[in-house]
């Protein structure tokens, strides 16, 4: 697949004869083609944010008061779109963010997605809300470079099985998400009743988990008065198999004692709203990988994120779904870039919908940037190879709007290539 400039002219060529894109470019038909595809509950689940939305309307404003300033008879021929973050050099500054929960929109979509960005070298961020473990994910990425998102659990064991697990997976970083601690008010779910994970969807890293396992099995040998199977290795290795094998076996069992133990204990053990800065010294003797922290929004968590020797910060209210009335992303970008001061990488997310929007976030200073939705609509009209026309368009406008800006290289994007209307 060409990725920048070659691009546009892959597409022509195309079309030329007769083979037309599988994803709309342009944005409202991108969304409104992925809600056709997606089920009632997924697409809530999805295009749902928190409360009225308005923070997902903050984000859009946010990033539309920038406007882009070209230069001209700069000679930008040749652009470098490469970035490096963490001693690693990534072909664009565009990151797939971790997106639980996509055997939602498409069978086996977390595998989908892994290919497409490793077909581009994409970096993906796998989340622990994982539809299929990370394992598996990982094996069909080949050698292409992925990050691992945490959900930091009550469970000190679980966390520590986790983050060796993605360590040992050949995860390049790992992403401490702190703003979803507590599930956000988001009425779309709400109103149809429907959380995936009730239902044993997007559980697969923990269900493929051994300290998960033994938290399940203690949870149902402390309820003596249901009858209690007998646990063996066996048992666990079958259970793994099957969550791996059928999800929806998973699912359609959850009636029976193991699956709904599996979801209640989850239910229990997946966040800690009593985490503080303290904590952080937990993970880092726990591995080697460089730490973001990522839901940050104020320059004093910033300031103390940087004095606590984390690695970078991901600038994000993920996508407006845990706040409503919060502040829009990008407005929180450049009082934090100054703050660190090139200390360690911003990246930003939240909002992004086109190559656009990240030229703009990275003339704010962003590093790097995050897109969650534009991939899963991607995947949800044409499953991989959609999500992979998204990534690849995203890329591509990127690379026009550096070139048309009168810049050459996205790692050094001047502030005033943009200003504030
Ligand atoms: C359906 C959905 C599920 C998400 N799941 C996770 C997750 O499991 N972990 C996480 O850190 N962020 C999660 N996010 C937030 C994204 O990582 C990212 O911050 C956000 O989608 C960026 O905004 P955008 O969708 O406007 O690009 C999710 C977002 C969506 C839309
Ligand atoms: O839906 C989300 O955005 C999300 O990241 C999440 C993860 C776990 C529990 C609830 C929400």
């Amino acid at each position: 697949m060409a990725i920048g400039r070659n691009t546009q002219s892959a597409i022509f060529r195309d079309g030329a004869i007769g083979r037309l894109p599988l994803v709309p470019t342009a944005w409202a038909e991108l969304e409104g083609r992925a809600h056709q595809a997606m089920s009632r509950r997924a697409w809530a689940y999805v295009a749902g944010s928190a409360g009225n939305e308005s923070t997902t309307a903050a984000n859009r404003a946010a990033l539309d008061r920038w406007r882009i300033v070209p230069r001209v008879l700069r000679d930008v021929e040749h652009r470098d779109l490469s970035v490096e973050l963490f001693g690693h050099r990534y072909p664009s500054p565009i990151l797939a963010a971790p997106v639980g929960v996509l055997g939602l929109v498409r069978p086996h979509g977390d595998l989908d997605i892994a290919r497409a960005a490793a077909a581009l070298g994409v970096p993906y961020i796998l989340s622990t809300q994982a539809s299929v473990p990370m394992e598996r994910v990982v094996a069909a990425m080949g050698h292409a470079p992925h990050w691992y998102q945490l959900y930091w659990s009550s469970s000190d064991d679980l966390v520590e099985s986790l983050v060796s697990r993605a360590e040992a997976s050949g995860a390049q970083a790992i992403v401490v998400t702190l703003d979803t601690h507590l599930l956000g008010w988001r009425p779309r779910d709400l109103d149809l009743g429907y959380l995936p994970f009730a239902h044993g969807e997007g559980i697969a890293q923990y269900t493929s988990d051994p300290v998960f396992a033994r938290l399940v099995d203690e949870r149902m040998s402390a309820a003596p008065d249901s009858p209690r199977p007998r646990i063996t290795p066996q048992t666990i290795r079958t259970l793994v198999d099957i969550t791996r094998n059928h999800p929806g076996a998973f699912r359609s069992n959850l009636r029976s004692r193991r699956p709904r133990a599996s979801v209640d204990t989850f239910l229990d053990v997946f966040s800690r709203s009593s985490l503080t800065w303290e904590n952080l010294a937990f993970l880092r003797g726990r591995t080697s990988l460089p730490i973001l922290l990522k839901g940050v929004q104020h320059p004093d968590d910033a300031t103390r994120a940087v004095a606590e020797g984390v690695d970078g910060i991901i600038v994000s209210n993920h996508a407006g779904r845990q706040i409503d009335d919060a502040l829009g992303s990008l407005d929180a970008l450049p009082g934090i870039v100054e703050r660190v001061d090139g200390a360690i990488p911003v990246l930003f997310d939240s909002g992004v919908r086109s190559g656009a929007d990240v030229f703009v976030a990275m003339a704010l200073g962003a590093t790097a940037v995050c897109v969650g939705r534009a991939y899963t609509y991607g995947l949800a009209i044409a499953g991989q190879r959609g999500a992979a026309e998204v990534l690849r368009n995203l890329i591509a406008e990127f690379d026009i709007t550096l070139g048309l800006s009168g810049n050459a290289r996205a790692d050094s994007i001047p502030r005033d290539a943009v200003a504030r209307v």
